[in-house]
């Protein structure tokens, strides 16, 4: 694990965001040949001893869980970017923690999704955004620059494209700094705390494409962009400890959405947004996870696989066995 760490220190250096998407990705190969159908017994045989260990992105769309865990009095939770946080559900350095869709989907065989709770939306999500200068044809022939940071919205967005506006352009991932992705591109795909700040006061003369609400119009489902999981091997080991983190999430979540203003003018808030706009963000998110939500994540896994991104035969798993 450290020389794990190492190396993406190493490409994090030489790089920067792009490095530590590119070791990230030559360690998700190496672990899928060499690590996913053995337990890795240093991680495990560690686990049984010690409290599980949460994970939470440290963007805004996870400010309810932050909020509501902290008024809970739970152990502080690993904070980190969606790249950190899922390279450390799948190394073991956190146990329970969110993870974007697709990875979710390219990992399915080593992780269980935690029922009823996820990072998603019925329509405008504010912060999983394609910025454009012109309209959506006129990317045609073009290039589109993906932010290095999605995973989902990245995907999401090449279907679109592709599939329903009927465009096909190139796509490159790129270091998630919208002017830079602009100047060379004609549209860019921003997630998290940038995308949202970008929408919220966007730059004259670009256009703001929100990609759930897109996503909305297309299918008439809601867009999960994230779900809650946990290691298949943790799940068995410690059953009784991952039920009772879920409970802790699902309650935490449910205080959150309950207490929304308080979480837009809390700590936990971020700092970078005021009050009111964190309040209109948090009320459009959709934290559920219901039969809707699960029809929506099924039908972007079969684009997805379509499109060669994720396997024949990712699906969603429940830890628990229901949805
Ligand atoms: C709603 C969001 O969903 C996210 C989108 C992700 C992706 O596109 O891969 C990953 C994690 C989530 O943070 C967001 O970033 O704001």
């Amino acid at each position: 694990m450290a020389r794990e760490r190492e190396i993406f220190r190493r490409y994090r250096s030489a790089f920067g965001s792009a490095g530590a998407v590119l070791s990230s990705t030559v360690l998700e190969i190496c672990r899928g040949r060499l690590g996913a159908e053995r337990e890795r017994p240093e991680v495990e045989a560690e686990s049984a001893t010690r409290p599980l260990r949460l994970g939470v992105f440290s963007f805004a769309n996870c400010a309810a869980v932050r909020w509501g865990l902290a008024a809970t009095g739970s152990p502080e939770p690993v904070t980190g970017t969606p790249e950190a946080v899922a390279a450390a559900l799948l190394a073991g350095e956190v146990d329970v923690a969110p993870i974007s869709l697709v990875e979710y989907l390219r990992h399915h065989r080593e992780l269980l999704a935690l029922p009823g709770l996820a990072i998603g939306s019925d329509g405008p999500v504010m912060s999983c955004q394609l910025f454009t200068r012109g309209p959506l044809a006129g990317l045609a022939g073009g290039r589109v620059a993906l932010g290095s940071s999605s995973r989902t919205a990245a995907l999401l967005a090449k279907v679109l494209l592709t599939e329903w506006v009927g465009v096909e352009a190139e796509y490159r991932v790129e270091p998630p700094v919208l002017a830079d992705m602009l100047r060379q591109a004609g549209g860019a795909v921003l997630i998290g705390d940038a995308a949202l700040a970008e929408t919220l006061h966007p730059r004259p003369g670009l256009r703001v494409h929100d990609l759930g609400a897109l996503w909305r119009e297309w299918t008439g489902l809601p867009m999960v962009f994230a779900v809650w999981a946990v290691r298949r091997t943790t799940a068995a080991r410690r059953p009784d400890d991952v039920r009772a983190a879920h409970a802790t999430l699902l309650d935490a979540a449910g205080r959150g959405g309950r207490h929304l203003a308080e979480v837009a003018g809390s700590p936990a808030g971020d700092g970078l947004f005021d009050r009111d706009e964190l309040a209109r963000y948090l009320g459009v998110l959709d934290h559920s996870l219901g039969e809707r939500q699960v029809a929506g994540i099924r039908h972007f896994a079969k684009l997805a696989a379509r499109h060669g991104d994720v396997a024949e035969d990712a699906d969603i798993t429940f830890f628990g066995g229901d949805a």
